[in-house]
C-alpha cells in the first residue's frame, strides 16, 4: 500500500492524493496520546471532531460542545501530531452569526489550538464564510449529508440524500462549497451511489463516513474503531481493536491485587537506609 512520505501533510498534498488515486485516511483524536499514536501509525489527517462531546465528555449530542472545549482539545492534539494534518470542527453556533464573528472563532482555533484547518457543517449557505476564511488563509473542510449539530432538526442520526430532490440539494451544496474554496469535503451517512457520483463531480477530495468506498478518503471516530468506551456505535463502523476490554481487564486486575495485597511489591517501593532508620528510632524523632 502506498503511503505519502514522512514530511508533514499539507492541503496541497491532500489534493494531490486525490489526483493520484491515493486514498486519504482520516481519524479523529481528542488528546495528546491518541494523536501521537494516530500520527505514528501514518494517519494522513486527524480530525479533532466535536464528537468529542459524546465520546470523551459524555454528552448526548455534539450540541453542548463549546469553542473553548474545541480549542483545549486541539492544543493537546497538535502537540502530538508531527506529520498528520490537523483539522478541528467548529462547534455548534460558532459560525452562524456574522461572517466576522465566525472568522474570529476560526482564527482562535488556528492561533490558540494550532490546527491547520477548520471543518464546518452545512451547504451553500456557508459560501460567504468559506470564501472569507479561504481569503484569510484558513483552509476549510466542508461537511454535508448527516450533520450531527442539526440532529434536533433532522430528527435523529439518519441517512441523508435518499430522494432525487435531497440528492440534488447535496450535490449543489458540494459544488457551491468547492467553488467557494473548501479544499476537502466530508460526506456523512449518504447512499454510496450518491457519494461516488459526488466524488467524481468534485475536484476536491471527498472524505466519507458511512458513505461507501467510492469516496477519496475515509474518516471514523477513534473510540469507535478501538471499541474504547463509545456508545451507540453507528452501523458504518468497523472495529479494529478492543481497547475497552483490554483497559477494563487491566483495571480489574489492579483493583484485585490492591485488595489482596499482591500490589505493590518491593520493586514498586522506596526504602530508607538502615542507618537512617536507627537514628529515627534512637533519637526519637516525633512522627
Ligand atoms: N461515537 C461516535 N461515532 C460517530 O461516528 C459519531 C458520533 N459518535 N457522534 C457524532 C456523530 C453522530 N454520528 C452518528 C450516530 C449514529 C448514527 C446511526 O446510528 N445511524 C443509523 C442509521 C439510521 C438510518 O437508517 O437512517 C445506523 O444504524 O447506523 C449515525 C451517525 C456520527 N458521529
Ligand atoms: C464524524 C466526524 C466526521 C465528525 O464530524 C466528528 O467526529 O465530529
Ligand atoms: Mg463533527
Amino acid at each position: 500500500m502506498k503511503m505519502a512520505g514522512n514530511s508533514p501533510i499539507t492541503t496541497a498534498s491532500i489534493k494531490e492524493m486525490k489526483r493520484e488515486g491515493q486514498r486519504i485516511v482520516m481519524l479523529t483524536a481528542y488528546d495528546y496520546p491518541s494523536a501521537k499514536l494516530a500520527d505514528e501509525a501514518g494517519i494522513d489527517m486527524i480530525l479533532v471532531g466535536d464528537s468529542l462531546g459524546m465520546v470523551v465528555l459524555g454528552y448526548e449530542s455534539t450540541v453542548p460542545v463549546t469553542l473553548e472545549d474545541m480549542i483545549h482539545h486541539t492544543k493537546a492534539v497538535t502537540r502530538g501530531a508531527k506529520r498528520a494534518f490537523v483539522v478541528t470542527d467548529m462547534p455548534f453556533l460558532t459560525y452562524h452569526g456574522t461572517v466576522e464573528e465566525a472568522l474570529r472563532n476560526a482564527g482562535r482555533i488556528m492561533q490558540e489550538g494550532l490546527a491547520k484547518a477548520v471543518k464546518i457543517e452545512g451547504g451553500a449557505e456557508l459560501v460567504p464564510l468559506v470564501r472569507r476564511c479561504t481569503q484569510a488563509g484558513i483552509p476549510v473542510v466542508g461537511h454535508i449529508g448527516l450533520t450531527p449539530q442539526s440532529v434536533h432538526q433532522l430528527g435523529g442520526y439518519k441517512v441523508q440524500g435518499k430522494t432525487p430532490e435531497a440528492a440534488q440539494k447535496l450535490l449543489d451544496d458540494a459544488l457551491a462549497l468547492e467553488e467557494a474554496g473548501a479544499f476537502a469535503l466530508v460526506m456523512e451517512c449518504v447512499p454510496k451511489q450518491l457519494a461516488e457520483l459526488m466524488s467524481h463531480r468534485l475536484s476536491i477530495p471527498t472524505i466519507g463516513i458511512g458513505a461507501g468506498a467510492g469516496c477519496d478518503g475515509q474518516v471514523l471516530v477513534y473510540h469507535d474503531i478501538l471499541s474504547y468506551g463509545s456508545e451507540h456505535v453507528p452501523k458504518f463502523v468497523k472495529k479494529y481493536g478492543d481497547a475497552g476490554s483490554l483497559i477494563k481487564q487491566a483495571i480489574t486486575q489492579y483493583a484485585g491485587e490492591v485488595r489482596c495485597g499482591a500490589f505493590p511489591q518491593d520493586e514498586h517501593t522506596f526504602t530508607m537506609k538502615e542507618e537512617m532508620l536507627e537514628r529515627l528510632y534512637g533519637e526519637g524523632v516525633k512522627i
